[in-house]
């Protein structure tokens, strides 16, 4: 079942009760914007947030190998112990801004004591295959991540959760990132390459290099299917799964950095409606994203130089989401209020 285009009837109504709230006309900027696009998800003039959750989803990348990135591949392993024991910064941001987490193993390498509702086991497989070898998955492995990133907004769905947002963590991946960014935008792959978790000058130059061969392995693929399987990763393909999930059933989506709105240029290939449903959280630091984000014109709500993944954008603008439902729900209009709407045309 495809997600649905956005009903737009509402739009009007909407907009008028935004115009007549106690502010100059449209001085709340993008809150207003926001207001506007959540009113028309949940089709309501009174929309509620409940049960927030950030999904985060963790896989190993084969191409880790080849070095791609600044830390080893078993960063993957350690980073969810570390998220398994609440250390990790989306597990403090989550805390802070009164969030739920869960935390999803689809494709580390390693194996996990941990059997918590906060810590679900889904391993595909361990880790991807090296993508400059052979396609990163299978596509039955891919089928089945983009199934646990489904099953576990299904879950929080069924637990009265309308707002999701999602995030990953995966030594390597800004590299699938970057290839999908590539294949999917058909931008040139230097403007899509970039430090990840920060990569020397010498080190992006070789970055580049490998993924050139790799783009070039698999130029000839141009269903998004294929290209994900060839050129994704287990976290990132559970991610496509979980937003045409989360679109289909009308929740509002809270996109994280780079390799989240990649896994988003899938899903869209796939359905082109999940767009209307997905809140951009912030820009991050990775070179590609501002261009990702200009082309599916979107205007992130933050731009802190970002370049962590794990979700913390979406926890770190979540009250900025909540402020602007807020305003649409708690504030007095000029009527009620009793506050003049005239405006100044001449001067005495
Ligand atoms: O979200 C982002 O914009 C972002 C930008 C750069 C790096 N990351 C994180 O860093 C890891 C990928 O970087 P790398 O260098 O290992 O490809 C992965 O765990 C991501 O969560 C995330
Ligand atoms: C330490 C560390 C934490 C991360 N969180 C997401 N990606 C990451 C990459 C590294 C290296």
């Amino acid at each position: 079942m495809p997600a649905l285009l956005l009903d737009r009837s509402l739009e009007p109504r909407l907009q008028q009760l935004i115009d007549q709230k106690t502010k100059p006309l449209g001085a709340l900027g993008q809150l207003e914007t926001l207001a506007l696009q959540i009113g028309l998800i949940q089709q309501s003039t009174n929309p509620r947030l409940t049960n927030p959750h950030i999904l985060v989803f963790a896989g190993d990348h084969g191409i880790a190998a080849d070095g791609v990135s600044a830390y080893p591949a078993e960063v993957t392993y350690q980073m969810v112990i570390n998220f398994i024991a609440g250390g990790a910064a989306i597990n403090a941001f989550t805390r802070q801004s009164g969030l739920r987490l869960v935390v999803c193993d689809v494709g580390v390498r390693g194996t996990f004591e941990a059997n918590t509702p906060e810590f679900v086991k889904f391993k595909v497989q361990p880790g991807t295959h090296n993508m400059r070898y052979q396609p990163a998955m299978s596509a039955d492995d891919t089928e089945a991540a983009m199934d646990a990133g489904r099953l576990l907004v299904d879950g929080v769905r069924h637990r009265d959760c309308n707002i999701v947002g999602f995030g990953e963590m995966g030594i390597g991946n800004s590299s699938s990132a970057a290839l999908l960014m590539h294949r999917l935008l058909k931008v040139p792959l230097n403007q899509c390459v970039g430090r990840g978790t920060g990569l020397t000058d010498d080190q992006l130059i070789h970055k580049l290099a490998v993924l050139t061969e790799v783009a070039d392995t698999y130029a000839h693929l141009t269903d998004p299917m294929a290209i994900l399987s060839a050129m994704g990763g287990f976290e990132i393909a559970a991610v496509v799964g979980g937003i045409l999930c989360a679109a289909e059933n009308g929740m509002v989506i809270l996109i994280d950095g780079f390799i989240v709105t990649a896994a988003l240029l899938v899903a869209r290939a796939l359905d082109p409606a999940v767009s209307d449903y997905c809140v951009f959280t912030h820009q991050s630091e990775e070179a590609g994203h501002r261009l990702m984000l200009d082309q599916l014109d979107a205007q992130p709500l933050l731009s802190l130089g970002l370049r962590l993944g794990e979700g913390t954008g979406c926890a770190l603008a979540y009250p900025l989401v909540q402020a602007a439902v807020t305003m649409l729900t708690d504030m007095a209009s000029f009527e009620s209020a009793g506050v003049s709407t005239q405006l100044v045309t001449s001067y005495q």
